[in-house]
Order: structure tokens, then C-alpha cells, then sequence
């Protein structure tokens, strides 16, 4: 279930704007990978390349390679849907259908790929996915209530649970737990915890903090100034980024010198 990711000598555009410069990266299955750097470095524009995400906006582009499992998903003749399958995203707001029920919102994902379930295997499916995604417990009683009902920290859980279910091979997040309050983060990072047995995750945070907690490796982006592309400045377990440093730019980021 858990892939590979395998990012080589990635350039990605906004239209003639080039964003991000000469990325390259392996990501373990079965593991935690942070991205971590200022504002405006180009975190969430790596982070959308890895399902494709990024190509829905006009314009943009990239160049380069990213390789699941050494299959490269820019490849001549595969289809972005089939990507996002395999690559699943849960986003910085939560953003379950309000109105649909908390059973229906489960299975948006899997109806949207056209995939024809019975009752019981509907039924089956839901509660893995919410016990996967710990919140099973707390909405049993009210499967068929809608999802908007939901606090945001339970939202975020729904959102986890419809991604899961679609059985991908990663799980991508944006600054999950931006819109969320310390206990709903830490019940969060405590599922980040639990899905890595299982799927390869990489997540966006601003917040240091979280980085070390929830991720085996980090990367530190970096930006040289406005206009200019972000980078990859340096790559490592987490404990070496915030410990041991290698460059000096990631050294002044992380004791908080600047960013
Ligand atoms: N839809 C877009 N169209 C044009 N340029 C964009 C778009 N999204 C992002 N950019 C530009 O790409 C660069 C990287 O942005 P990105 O959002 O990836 O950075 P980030 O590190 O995730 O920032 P933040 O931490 O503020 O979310 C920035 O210069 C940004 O202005």
C-alpha cells in the first residue's frame, strides 16, 4: 500500500514564473516527511506536484520527474485522476460536503471513481475508515447526520477517513491542523502517527514544533528573495534539521533567526 516517492531534478512554473528550482528528494514508504521553510518558499506548490494537484491551475507546469514506486506520474499517457487515487490530500481548511451525511462524505471519494460497492461493503468501509481515522467512536450514533455538524477537529478527521477510504498509496497534507485548536491538532498528529504504519505521508507545517513531533525527515525550503525560485536547501532526518543543521541557512531558520 505504502510507495515510494522519487523527485528528480523537479522545476515548477506558474505560467513563466518559475517557483520552485531543481528539487530532488526520496521519501521512504512508511514514513513521515515534513516540509518546513518561510512563507512563499514553495511547500504547498512541491507538495500539489505529488498528486498533480498543481497542473489544475491554469498555466502551471513543471519539469522534471517525480516517481512513485519508479512509475513517473508526469509519464507519457497517465491519467491525473488515477494519480490522485493512489496520491490522496487532506487540505488546511477542512472541507467535508456540509450537507451530505458523515456516511455519504466517507464515500464521496470512493462513488466519485465510479466504483459500485454493495450496502454491507459501504457499511464495512465506513467504519474502517473513520477507526482509521480515529473517530469512529465519536459519530457512530450518527452516521446519517450531516458532515458540516461536525467541530473542525472532527471535520479534519472526516476529511482523513474519505481520503483513506479511497485506499491510496500516500496521504498528502496541507497544514492540516492550521484551522484547529491544540487538542484537536494533537489528536491529529497522534493519527499522523497511526496512518504512517500503513501509508507514506508528507505534510506542510509552519509549526516547527509539529514537525519534530510527527515526522521521521525533514526538508527545509528556502526562498533568496521576491521573484525568486524556492529550494531545496537541505534534507534529513528531523532530528539532524533541528539538531545538527548542516547548512546555515537551515541552522538560522530553525533557532528562529529569521522566517
Ligand atoms: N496559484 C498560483 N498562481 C501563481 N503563483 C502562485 C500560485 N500559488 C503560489 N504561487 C507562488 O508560488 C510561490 C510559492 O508559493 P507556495 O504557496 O507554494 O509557498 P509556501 O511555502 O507553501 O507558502 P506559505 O507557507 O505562505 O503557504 C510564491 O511566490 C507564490 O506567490
Amino acid at each position: 500500500m505504502s510507495k515510494r516517492i522519487e523527485i528528480k531534478n523537479l522545476d515548477i512554473y506558474y505560467d513563466k514564473f518559475k517557483a520552485v528550482e531543481d528539487v530532488n528528494m526520496v521519501i521512504e514508504p512508511k514514513s513521515v516527511t515534513a516540509f518546513i521553510g518561510p512563507s512563499g518558499c514553495g511547500k504547498s506548490t512541491v507538495l500539489r506536484t505529488l498528486n498533480r494537484m498543481h497542473e489544475v491551475i491554469p498555466k502551471a507546469w513543471v519539469d522534471g520527474e517525480v516517481l512513485l514506486d519508479g512509475d513517473d506520474l508526469y509519464g507519457q499517457g497517465v491519467d491525473p485522476v488515477n494519480v490522485r487515487r493512489q496520491v490522496g490530500m487532506v487540505f488546511q481548511r477542512p472541507n467535508p460536503f456540509p450537507t451530505m451525511s458523515i456516511k455519504e462524505n466517507v464515500l464521496a471519494g470512493v462513488r466519485l471513481n465510479n466504483r459500485r460497492i454493495s450496502n454491507k461493503d459501504a457499511a464495512e468501509l465506513v467504519e474502517k475508515s473513520l477507526r482509521g481515522a480515529n473517530l469512529w467512536n465519536e459519530v457512530k450514533d450518527r452516521l446519517d447526520a450531516p458532515g458540516g455538524g461536525l467541530s473542525g477537529g472532527q471535520q479534519q478527521r472526516l476529511c482523513i477517513a474519505r481520503a483513506i477510504a479511497v485506499k491510496p498509496d500516500v496521504l498528502l497534507m496541507d497544514e492540516p491542523c492550521s484551522a484547529l485548536d491544540p487538542i484537536s491538532t494533537l489528536a491529529i498528529e497522534d493519527l499522523i502517527h497511526e496512518l504512517k504504519t500503513e501509508y507514506t505521508i508528507v505534510i506542510v507545517t509552519h509549526n516547527m514544533q509539529q514537525a519534530t513531533r510527527v515526522s521521521d525527515r525533514t526538508g527545509f525550503f528556502n526562498i533568496a528573495g521576491t521573484g525568486k525560485p524556492g529550494k531545496l536547501i537541505e534534507f534529513d532526518d528531523t532530528r539532524n534539521i533541528f539538531e545538527n543543521p548542516q547548512n546555515k541557512q537551515t541552522q538560522d531558520y530553525v533557532t528562529g533567526r529569521f522566517g
